[in-house]
């Protein structure tokens, strides 16, 4: 059973009901110059459109709530009417922030009552599969507080004594042991009162809600990430995204 009536984890026979925040506000200033990084085409379709497919791909999600620029708020609620989205989907338009985890606030505010798990997923991470988007909901439903998809990393990673200057030679502090770490990304999901918590009591900047999390000193498990939910973040993980998209369009013959 993976819609929507499930029942919750706890027995009581209450049905879980899931919710996905899209933080959708962000310039994209590594990717260089242009529109909102959310609104820039992926096969001739919005990044957003994609990424609020691949939540909505999921039967468990009944609402998603995209946070758009400050100042798009209109042209992502017209974006939205344009494309096919699932009919079984309810869709909200909120403004974002000054910072992704503002803009994470912004949607949580919305989120109305009956949502007792919240998924936050970057519009950046167009083309995460939905059985990602499974396997984060279904360990949220057997009882974790905080669950995030990960990968191994294929780097070794040294930590450095930040240099003052771009370019300028860095000491290295240490090399953590490369099987213990975890490259980590979305959609992470919650329990919603630990993230509406997380999000009202921890201050101080985060890169991920799921460190928040932590910071209450509660549990947060790692399930398996997928390659393809790798984060448009630099202008070569847009053709990346071209390609994958491409395999993915002559897998399914057309
Ligand atoms: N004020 C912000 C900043 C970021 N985000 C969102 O958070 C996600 C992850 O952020 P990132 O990839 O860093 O996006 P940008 O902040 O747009 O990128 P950059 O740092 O290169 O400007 C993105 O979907 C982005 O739109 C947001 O909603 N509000
Ligand atoms: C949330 C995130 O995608 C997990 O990897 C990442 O931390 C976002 O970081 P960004 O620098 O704001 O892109």
């Amino acid at each position: 059973m993976s819609d929507e009536s499930r029942p919750s984890p706890s027995g009581t026979g209450t049905a879980t009901r899931t919710a996905a925040v899209i933080p959708a506000a962000g310039r994209g200033v590594r990717l260089g110059p242009g529109a909102p990084k959310a609104l820039r085409a992926l096969n001739g379709t919005p990044m957003l459109i994609h990424a609020v497919r691949a939540m909505a791909a999921s039967r468990a999600v009944s609402l998603v709530i995209v946070v758009a620029p400050p100042d798009g708020t209109p042209e992502v609620k017209t974006l939205l009417d344009a494309h096919a989205l699932p009919e079984r989907t309810d869709f909200l338009v909120v403004p974002g922030g000054e910072s992704r985890q503002e803009s994470v606030k912004q949607g949580l505010d919305a989120l109305p009552p009956g949502y007792d798990i919240v998924l936050v997923h970057d519009a950046a991470r167009p083309l995460v599969p939905v059985d990602t988007v499974d396997a984060v909901i279904e360990a949220v439903r057997d009882g974790a507080p905080a669950v995030v998809p990960a990968l191994p990393l294929a780097d070794t990673v040294k930590e450095v004594e930040p240099a003052d200057a771009p370019g300028a030679p860095e000491p290295v502090v240490a090399t953590p042991e490369r099987a213990r770490l975890r490259a980590v990304q979305t959609p992470q999901g919650f329990h919603r009162e630990t993230l509406v918590r997380a999000h009202e009591t921890v201050t101080g900047e985060v890169t991920d809600d799921a460190s928040m999390v932590e910071r209450l000193g509660l549990g947060v498990v790692v399930v398996p990430g997928h390659e393809e939910a790798f984060k448009v973040t630099r202008p070569l993980d847009l053709v990346l995204a071209e390609a994958v998209l491409a395999r993915r369009r002559l897998n399914d013959g057309f």
